[in-house]
């Protein structure tokens, strides 16, 4: 469904700064649109071509027309993510977090498999015993380093709940997996796939990561869930609240939620552009059944240069013209 882009009430584009820096990104930035059933978020990362940011736009036209499906569940256990921080910041971040379970970045460019095991260990400090930790590789390794290092972070955590997409393919994903004790989590695996059926008969994970922003909306999510076969966590693409929402309803909806979602990333941000950002309260956060409404004043404040927005609106037409 492509939109006459006129009959949409508003367009506002905002530009949110990283508190640190994450996926080699520093500042947020996305597009709010006003419909009939709301507000949506279109807010692709910036090195996605127009093609990959297709999706995100379906994502943000659900929720600014039809809507969400019915939740089953009313509050989402959410993890903390820890960016690729020094120890003592990571320790900052889960303590502050009020969450039991901390998502971990590993295998950041330039930095040392002794920071990661630093990192890891401070994270399960600030937890405690109770408190649950899994990584995220982004595809970062091979097979035999892989191993090794899930190997490490397993003992410097003392324990992992999962390691997430340690390596590029499902292959790869399959050997590691037998290899180790460790669950595994496709993450890129699931959301580049044609198919996310392969993940589940390959035997290359124990739990699909789902992330409704870049995959086309809630309900396609929801058939990508259903399709994996296996255990889902919902995690986020770091929108403002209003996409967030969005997100949060995949997670109420979904049948089983065994594992806390990776939807603690307004933390990750400087600011928001609702009046009352959706921040997880004692490790949780709640199903909204509409998109928040976003506030005027956060949204003047969060409004980026006047090339800046020109360049959104740009892309926000040339992606809308490859919707059928
Ligand atoms: O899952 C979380 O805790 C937060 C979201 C998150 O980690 C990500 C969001 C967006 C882009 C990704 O590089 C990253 C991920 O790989 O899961
Ligand atoms: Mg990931």
């Amino acid at each position: 469904m492509d939109i006459d882009l006129g009959e949409l009430d508003a367009v506002r584009v905002y530009a949110l700064p990283m508190r640190n820096r994450f996926r080699g990104v520093t500042v947020r930035r996305g597009v709010l649109l006003s419909g009939p059933g709301g507000w949506g978020d279109f807010c692709p990362f910036e090195d996605y071509g127009d093609a990959a940011a297709a999706p995100w736009l379906r994502t943000a036209l659900e929720s600014c027309s039809v809507g969400w499906p019915r939740p089953v569940r009313e509050r989402i256990p959410v993890n903390c993510t820890v960016p690729a921080v020094p120890a003592e910041k990571a320790q900052r971040i889960v303590s502050g977090s009020g969450c039991s379970t901390a998502k971990v970045k590993v295998a950041e460019t330039g930095q040392s498999p002794g920071e990661d095991q630093e990192r890891v260990a401070a994270v399960r400090d600030a937890l405690g015993p109770g408190g649950a930790i899994r990584i995220d590789a982004n595809a970062a390794w091979d097979v035999d380093t892989a191993v090794a290092r899930i190997k490490e972070l397993d003992r410097a955590a003392d324990g992992l709940e999962y390691a997430e997409q340690p390596c590029p393919n499902i292959d790869d994903l399959a050997e590691v997996r037998r290899r180790l004790d460790v669950r595994i989590a496709a993450d890129e695996s699931i959301r580049r796939a044609e198919d996310p059926l392969k993940v589940a008969v390959a035997g290359a994970a124990d739990v699909a990561i789902i992330k409704a922003t870049p995959l086309g909306g809630v309900r396609r999510a929801l058939e990508v869930a259903e399709a994996s076969g296996l255990p889902c966590v919902v995690s986020s693409a770091v929108e403002s609240s209003v996409g967030l929402a969005a997100q949060l309803a995949l997670a109420g909806a979904l049948p089983e939620l065994p594992f806390a979602c990776g939807l603690g990333t307004i933390a990750l941000l400087e600011g928001d552009v609702v009046a009352e950002p959706l921040l997880p309260v004692d490790g949780h956060l709640p199903v909204l059944t509409k998109p928040p409404v976003p506030d005027p004043a956060k949204v003047a404040a969060a409004t980026p240069p006047a090339d800046v927005q020109r360049a959104w609106i740009d892309r926000l037409i040339r992606v809308n013209e490859l919707l059928d």
